[in-house]
This record gives C-alpha cells, structure tokens and sequence, in this order.
C-alpha cells in the first residue's frame, strides 16, 4: 500500500498552492508533473488553448467527460462567467475523491458539480438531475474509444444546441480517430486541429475544436 500519483499530486497541491488561489493550484499540479511525476492533466502549452477556448464561449453550462485530478475542471471553472456551472463526469471514485479536494482548494466548488460514475449512463439523465437545458460547452478528455459514442449520445439527448463548442484533448495521442473522422466530415459540425504537444512533453498531440451546427 502507500500514496497513489493522485494523492501525491493533491499533497503537492495543499503543500505549494495558496487555498482559494486558483492560478496557484494550477501553478503546483504543472510543478509536479514536471519535476516529481508525469501525470495525464491537458497541462500547461494545451491548457492555454483550452483557456482561449473558454474564455470565447464564456459558457453558463459546461461539461467536462473525464475529471481526473480536475486540472482541467480548475482551469475551466476560473474562466466561468457569473452565474456559469461546470459539471464534470468520472468514472474512477478514487480520482474524483482527490479532483473534489483540488477543486476545493482552488476555492471554485460552487462552481462545479463532480459526478461519479459512466459518462454514457449519466448523460442521459443530466437534463432531469441537474436542470440542463443544453451545453454550451463540452471538453472530452476521458477515454478515447467513448469520445465518438458519448457525442452521438449527446446529440440524441438534445443536450447540444447550434454554436455548442466541443473541444477534445488527446486527438493525436494516444488518438482518437473514429472520433475525428466523424466531426470532421459530419455537415452537423465545423472542425478545427490545434496543434500542441502531450502534457509536459516533447510529444505531438493536439486539441481539436467542433462547433454542433444542428
Ligand atoms: O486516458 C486518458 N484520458 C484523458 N487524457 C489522457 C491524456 O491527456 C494522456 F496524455 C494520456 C496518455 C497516457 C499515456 C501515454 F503514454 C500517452 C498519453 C491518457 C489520457
Ligand atoms: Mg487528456
């Protein structure tokens, strides 16, 4: 037994980052992976385009598909407009158990809903238990094979309307093919590549950017 990577990643956080100082956590996890353990948050060279991303869309709602540690929930929810939500689905309970304690830390969990469990079983139901209308944004980063099935299912459930800007991270590593195929050929979405690199690597990887057109 012992610490798991996301507990030491958390410990590192409440250690080096100032509570209810955002930028800070940010500050830490980056720190961390850099110089004691990789870990798979978007980072910081794809985080500045996610930032860019959100702060155009300034969504009220937004969906998060893959929490991990919640980096990337933090680097979202700083971004919210007044009044905005952030709900954010992980499947693993021990890395939603730590993202709910950075999150906190951040000072941003009035913002933010993490909800455990299957993306594909939850999605259905987000609009009776939370009150969602439609997503104004959505930020895939959970496992690529569902990248594809949980847009489609998204689609199904009326929960994108036309302009929902979806952006998925890990298009080229470890890649998501069906699931660019698909936006990028589809007359119901407009695509753009954001080329970057794997979090704190040398490694190419990229964010791609789909607008739902209806
Ligand atoms: O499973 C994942 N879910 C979400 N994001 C990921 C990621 O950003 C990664 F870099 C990686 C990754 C892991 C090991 C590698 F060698 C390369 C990429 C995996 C995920
Ligand atoms: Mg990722």
């Amino acid at each position: 037994t012992g610490t798991t990577r996301p507990q030491r990643l958390l410990r590192a956080v409440q250690e080096r980052a100032t509570r209810g100082d955002s930028e800070s956590v940010i500050a830490a996890i980056d720190h961390f992976c850099r110089h004691q353990e990789w870990a798979m948050n978007v980072g910081d060279e794809k985080g500045f385009i996610l930032d860019s991303v959100v702060s155009e869309v300034s969504p009220q709602t937004a969906l998060e598909l893959g929490t991990y540690c919640g980096y990337s929930t933090v680097r979202i929810a700083r971004l919210l407009p007044p009044g905005g939500h952030l709900i954010t689905l992980e499947f693993n309970p021990n890395y939603a158990a730590v993202a709910r304690q950075v999150i906190a830390w951040a000072g941003l969990e009035d913002m933010v809903q993490v909800v455990e469990g299957a993306s594909g079983d939850w999605i259905p139901h987000l609009r009776e238990h939370f009150g969602i209308e439609s997503f104004d944004f959505v930020f895939l980063d959970h496992w690529k094979e569902l990248y594809l099935p949980d847009i489609k299912l998204l689609e199904e459930c009326g929960l994108l309307r036309k302009g929902t800007v979806l952006l998925a991270d890990n298009v080229i590593c470890p890649g998501t093919p069906d699931y660019l195929e698909y936006v990028r050929k589809s007359q119901s979405y407009e695509s753009h590549y954001f080329g970057s690199h794997l979090e704190y690597t040398r490694a190419e990887d990229g964010l791609e950017k789909s607008v739902y057109l209806g």
